[in-house]
């Protein structure tokens, strides 16, 4: 408590920040936050020991990251499997569980948008990069994922135990799941990907043996791979039913990427949907509120201020992302052709909805796949219906909660939801 800090709103300081690597680390902070999650002075020290050349594990890690994420042959493999495992997840009698709210008929359920979006994508990247052992020895895997998720900021923000019981409890839970999975024979985990095998080789090259260490570092990725995408997909899907006539452009676009047979042809989204693609931007620019940060190691000059050490640096790129100069006069609104419009503002220097530099979130080539999959077939299979309030009033536009520093995709205040009653619209094989 009682820290000071520099916060960094300009996109030219921003640029600064990313070339100045020796007075700005990233590293302690990756320490701090694998702090938080109990490693001890001894594991990070292992962690941050610069004994492959000039790098240390941790720069191995962000190496790998980018092997496995980056397109290329590594991601191919992932994305199969997992955007497979979205498909099979949007079969109409997958639309099971706590996500439906009602049941009226074979063909009519009533659904909470925000729990399907999270059951569909959060279950089909953990069996894509863990695969289906984790399940066996963590079947409420889930469900405490979801509860640490929603309280994850008290944990970077050092709240005692007692003022937060909850996500400790989830944290704890999740983290032991993690340590049972790395007990279990490798024979029985080969299906999971090759990043998550290469991070458990890793650590045992490290040495670090005892669960109580190895176990949060699986965990932290997990979360990293897990806390955006459900988010984003529930806020591209409020938007969506609540604009009649942006669904009907957007169906209309994506209707060329179905085959007859009813399978989505990925390259075509990627490729050929140039109004989905600045609908996806603007979302991401609107409900997301990434943050950069850096720590001061030694003294140095941005945007003509002396930065003195041991202090952080803060990024919050979501100014940047409401800078009317940049953005036009209606930047505070949400406008669906803003990056269709304007092609230049997708590479401008003051749009960073994944951070940047070496930082950079290595995810956003599979984020974008796993968006434009659940979306699309989303629309395409099923026919959705939005649900209004008790006493028959119009369904309301859930408000995203600014009060939670996320970091990231932001959720809607608590107990808003979009809910939604779907019915089979175009039939897909047997099931
Ligand atoms: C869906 C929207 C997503 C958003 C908005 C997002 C945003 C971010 C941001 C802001 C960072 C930190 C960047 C920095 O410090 O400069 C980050 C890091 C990271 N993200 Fe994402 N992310 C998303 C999806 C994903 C996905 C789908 C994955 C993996 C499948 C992923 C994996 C990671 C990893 C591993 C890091 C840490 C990278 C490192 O330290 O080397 N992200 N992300």
């Amino acid at each position: 408590m009682g820290e000071e800090l520099y916060v960094i709103t300009s996109p030219e300081d921003v640029l600064a920040v990313y070339k100045d690597t020796t007075s700005l680390d990233f590293d302690p902070i990756i320490r701090d936050i694998m702090a938080d999650f109990g490693l001890t002075r001894h594991t990070l020290d292992k962690m941050f020991d610069r004994k492959f050349g000039q790098k240390h594990w941790m720069d191995l890690c962000h190496a790998d990251f980018k092997l496995q994420m980056h397109p290329g042959e590594k991601l191919e493999v992932l994305q199969s499997t997992f955007l497979g495992n979205i498909d099979k997840s949007l079969q109409w009698s997958q639309v099971s569980g706590p996500m439906v709210l009602a049941s009226s008929n074979k063909n009519g359920k009533t659904v909470s948008l925000w729990k399907w979006c999270g059951q569909v994508l959060v279950d089909s990247a953990t069996r894509a990069f863990f695969g289906d052992a984790i399940y066996r020895v963590a079947p409420d895997l889930l469900a405490d994922f979801f509860l640490f998720d929603n309280e994850s900021w008290k944990l970077s923000y050092k709240y005692p135990r007692f003022a937060a019981p909850d996500m400790y409890k989830a944290k704890a839970k999740g983290e032991a799941a993690f340590a049972q999975y790395l007990a279990l024979p490798q024979e029985q985990r080969q299906d999971a990907s090759w990043i998550v095998k290469a991070i458990e080789q890793g650590i045992m090259d490290l040495g670090v043996e005892e669960s109580s260490q190895a176990a949060p570092m699986l965990f932290v990725l997990y979360r990293l791979i897990n806390t955006n995408a459900y988010k984003l997909c529930f806020w591209c899907l409020a938007y969506l039913l609540h604009d009649p006539a942006l669904l009907t452009s957007i169906e209309q676009e994506i209707a060329p990427a179905f085959q007859p047979d009813g399978s989505l042809s990925m390259l075509y989204l990627l490729e050929n949907c140039p109004f989905l693609a600045s609908f996806y931007e603007e979302i991401l620019r609107i409900a997301n509120d990434p943050i950069g940060t850096r720590l001061v190691v030694r003294e140095t000059t941005i945007g003509g201020k002396t930065l003195l050490p041991g202090r952080k640096i803060l990024m919050p790129y979501k100014l940047m992302h409401f800078d009317p100069t940049v953005f036009g006069d209606n930047a505070s609104e949400f406008d669906p052709r803003r990056f269709v419009n304007n092609k230049h503002l997708v590479r401008s220097t003051s749009y960073r909805p994944f951070g940047g530099a070496a930082t950079q979130c290595p995810g956003r080539f599979l984020a974008r796949r796993e968006v434009y999959m659940f979306v699309a077939l989303v629309l395409h299979r099923f026919d959705l219906t939005l649900v209004g309030n008790e006493s028959g009033g119009h369904a309301k536009f859930p408000n995203m909660d600014l009060t939670i520093p996320s970091g990231g995709v932001m959720g809607p205040i608590g107990g808003e939801d979009v809910i939604v009653k779907i019915k089979v619209k175009n039939e897909i094989g047997p099931e």
